[in-house]
């Protein structure tokens, strides 16, 4: 009986699913805003007239109200946001009419205005308006430029969306557990990822397909858009489907249609909902610039941090090496307030530790640019920008992290006299950033040079330390594209060096000699496994055994010339992967600069004649050829490998190899994608059967196709996948999640274990 009422139950909640969906389509569809309309300039309705269908069949407008419940979206969504969110943001009110009916948007908001939802809202709502389900794979791409914020999302998501029956996966560089996510990621619905790791799964992850995309959201899409991204968003871009909706949403939008075209979006709607206001930064955020040399940096750092000793604050500085420097050398002086240290360089666990760890302590957080862009840090007191930003939107989104949606917040900005452009440059931007000189009350600067100092000389590390601070900050100046604004030739390097404890001033080789140099070293490394191979194996994979030229055990090891390697674009922010050069795609121009004794090494004799293996090679016309004989020269007596020739024909068969790749790609995601259509189709058919039978009673028919048991509606209870859920997801694949076990099945799994109980 039980049973039958669950599944009655069920049944029910099918159906009035799809008749909400057919009801949310309609109303969309009725009252969807103009395109090139702001809702924002439609009068409000009340907060308490009617919402949905009305008398006369129709519907209530939805663009221009100002609440989430007025919307047409799901109850299930209406739900996951009802405990905390009521009322709209302006970005959500100018937006959402336009993206619930499927368009595509560049919006652009000030920092903290409620972006994020802006995007999650369309995103589950398509999904499930689609009916989306494992059978229908990844739904949904979200992209962002961090880790810490492709977490933050994916935590809003989770909330967003806790009623819904969809699954979503957080995908970012760093975690161990790839291959387990290789398994997973298919089925997955709502991917938030790193650019990084999403590309690293369309190269590597065999079934990973994402032919049926329905929304692609670029959040921070200037910063998505921009140099740094642009080889990984390409590559990404050029595998998705191009009927698809997209969704840009960032504080500085991107106006190049240069870098909008690259994106095919279909007329987008431009929804800048902060164009005309007065200022480019929150309202409640108060801003000041100091002037402050180069030696005074740390005193006045210092100072500010005693005398704030009840504020939440985030010190941005340029480079990772700085971060760990001021981070620990001030630990070591104990300024009386906790402090914590965020960059590229740290390990995903102890990052992600930092981010909740500072989201719950009023402490100080010492960051380069990875925590200026989406971090929702609550109540941050203060921003302080040490190191001077790169450039205007650089400044608002690090200022951005604090003033948030209706808070207060304050934000300093220290400037180099020579940087005293930049400070022209906030002030005259567009819309205006209300930003103040004040003069430094150098009375009240307690100097700790001294103390940096003996800090350095009781720590021999913290030398080290101060060093690579001292280094990559001078080379970060250098690197600055605005040389307006900063100019290295300008910095006062004897003072600064004394000023971070150091007893002489650090020699700066230039970078590209240094570069130039380690790439030397790596080229001679590499050629060394090259040249050993060319040695050591012919091209059937079998070894040559150099003394005697006898064949051995094939190999095929060394030359694995189609395996990508990857490497951390720089030390800021390791999710950005770049192929490597394997040693086989080395130039040979680079090869010019390696010590003779590895060339010498390159020709070698053989005796092409003796037998290897079974194998029998022919030549065009015919004939039987030895089987080292086509890459052999003869050189008076002696018979040798010809290097150039193995290495052509090496990189032959791994262009083989890459096009047989590619057409077992292929191949296997037709596949997939044909056996998920006939499961659509089935699960379809078996919809509208289950519709057509209305709400006609259960009479004792308990049976329930093969389809809605395996399929959609085998208890697809949202199933999101994260690092903190890995508990979660053991019981899940040992089949003990109340959460996701139906009634039905806990009814079945204790009737199991007690016939068992019994039989024993
Ligand atoms: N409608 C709303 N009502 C109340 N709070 C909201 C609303 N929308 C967003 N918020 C809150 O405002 C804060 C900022 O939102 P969000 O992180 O989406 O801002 P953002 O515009 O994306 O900022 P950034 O440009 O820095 O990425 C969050 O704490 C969020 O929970």
């Amino acid at each position: 009986m039980r049973r039958l009422r669950v599944k009655k139950s069920r049944k029910q909640q099918r159906l009035s699913e799809s008749q909400e969906i057919k009801l949310l389509e309609q109303w969309i569809e009725a009252r969807k805003p103009d395109s090139g309309t702001n809702p924002l300039a439609i009068p409000a309705q009340s907060p308490t007239a009617p919402v949905g269908r009305t008398a006369d069949g129709g519907f209530t407008p939805y663009a221009g109200c100002k609440l989430f419940r007025q919307l047409p979206i799901s109850r299930k969504t209406k739900e996951g946001l009802a405990p905390k969110y009521k009322e709209m943001s302006e970005i959500q009110r100018a937006s959402l009419p336009h993206s619930l009916c499927g368009r595509d948007i560049l919006g652009a908001a000030k920092t903290g205005s409620g972006k994020t939802l802006a995007f999650i809202i369309p995103v589950v709502e398509k999904l499930y308006r689609a009916r989306w389900g494992p059978e229908d794979g990844v739904g949904s791409i979200i992209i962002s430029p961090t880790k810490e914020l492709a977490g933050q999302l994916f935590e809003e998501l989770k909330v967003i969306g806790k009623n819904h029956t969809l699954s979503a996966g957080l995908l970012i560089g760093g975690r161990k557990d790839v291959d387990a996510e290789k398994d997973r990621v298919s089925s997955l619905n709502i991917l938030i990822c790193t650019p990084g790791r999403l590309l690293q799964h369309m190269n590597e992850t065999p079934n990973f397909e994402c032919s049926q995309l329905q929304v692609l959201v670029l959040d921070e899409a200037d910063r998505m858009l921009d140099k740094k991204f642009k080889g990984e968003l390409d590559a990404i871009i050029s595998q998705l489907p191009k009927r698809r909706q997209t969704l840009l949403f960032s504080a500085t939008q991107t106006k190049s249609v240069k870098d909008l075209a690259r994106l095919s979006l279909k007329d987008p709607e431009y929804i800048s909902v902060h164009a005309e206001a007065v200022t480019a930064t929150p309202e409640r955020l108060k801003q000041v610039a100091m002037e402050v040399p180069l030696d005074q940096k740390l005193n006045m750092l210092w100072s500010f941090i005693k005398s704030h000793l009840r504020s939440k604050m985030i010190v941005f500085l340029s480079t990772c090496k700085q971060v760990k420097f001021v981070y620990e050398a001030f630990k070591k002086l104990r300024p009386g307030i906790p402090l914590k240290c965020l960059h590229g360089n740290m390990k995903q666990n102890a990052r992600m530790a930092i981010y909740l760890d500072f989201c719950e302590t009023t402490s100080v957080l010492f960051s380069t640019d990875v925590a200026s862009r989406g971090l929702d840090f609550p109540a941050v007191d203060w921003v302080i920008q040490v190191d001077c930003p790169e450039d205007v939107a650089a400044y608002i989104h690090r200022v951005g992290r604090t003033a948030r949606f209706t808070s207060e917040g304050n934000s300093v900005l220290f400037l180099l006299p020579s940087e005293r452009e930049m400070l022209t440059k906030l002030q005259s931007a567009e819309p205006k950033i209300p930003i103040q000189l004040r003069k430094v009350k150098s009375e009240k600067m307690e100097q700790i040079s001294g103390s940096l100092a003996s800090v350095l000389v009781k720590y021999p590390e913290m030398q080290q330390l101060a060093k690579r601070a001292f280094i990559t900050y001078v080379r970060s100046i250098n690197h600055q594209k605005d040389k307006e604004v900063f100019d290295v030739s300008k910095l006062p390097l004897e003072e600064y060096s004394a000023s971070l404890g150091l007893p002489m001033k650090p020699n700066i080789s230039s970078k590209s000699q240094k570069m130039k140099n380690k790439k030397e070293t790596v080229v001679e490394q590499e050629h060394k496994v090259e040249v050993e191979a060319e040695v050591l194996y012919n091209v059937d994979g079998f070894r040559v055994d150099v003394e005697d030229g006898r064949m051995q055990k094939p190999a095929v090891k060394m030359m694995q010339g189609n395996v990508k390697s990857y490497r951390a674009e720089d030390e800021e922010e390791d999710d950005i992967l770049v192929p490597t050069k394997s040693s086989v795609e080395l130039d040979k121009s680079e090869l010019t600069i390696l010590p003779t004794r590895i060339l010498k090494k390159k020709k070698l004799k053989i005796n092409v004649h003796r037998p290897v293996g079974t194998r029998v090679k022919y030549d065009d016309d015919g004939n039987q050829v030895a089987p080292l004989a086509a890459f052999a020269i003869t050189e008076g007596a002696d018979t040798m490998l010809e290097p150039e020739k193995v290495k052509e024909r090496y990189e032959k068969l791994r262009e083989e190899m890459k096009q047989h790749d590619k057409e077992d790609k292929v191949l296997l995601r037709q596949r997939l994608r044909d056996k998920r259509t006939k499961d659509k189709m089935k699960l379809k058919r078996w919809r509208e059967e289950e519709e057509e039978e209305g709400d006609e009673d259960i009479n004792g028919d308990d049976s329930e196709s093969d389809l809605g048991r395996k399929g959609k509606m085998k208890n697809t209870k949202i199933n999101f996948e994260s690092e903190s859920d890995d508990d979660r997801k053991m019981k899940k694949m040992k089949g003990f999640d109340a959460d996701v076990i139906s009634l039905a099945e806990q009814e079945a799994l204790a009737l199991k274990l007690l016939s068992s109980m019994h039989n024993s």
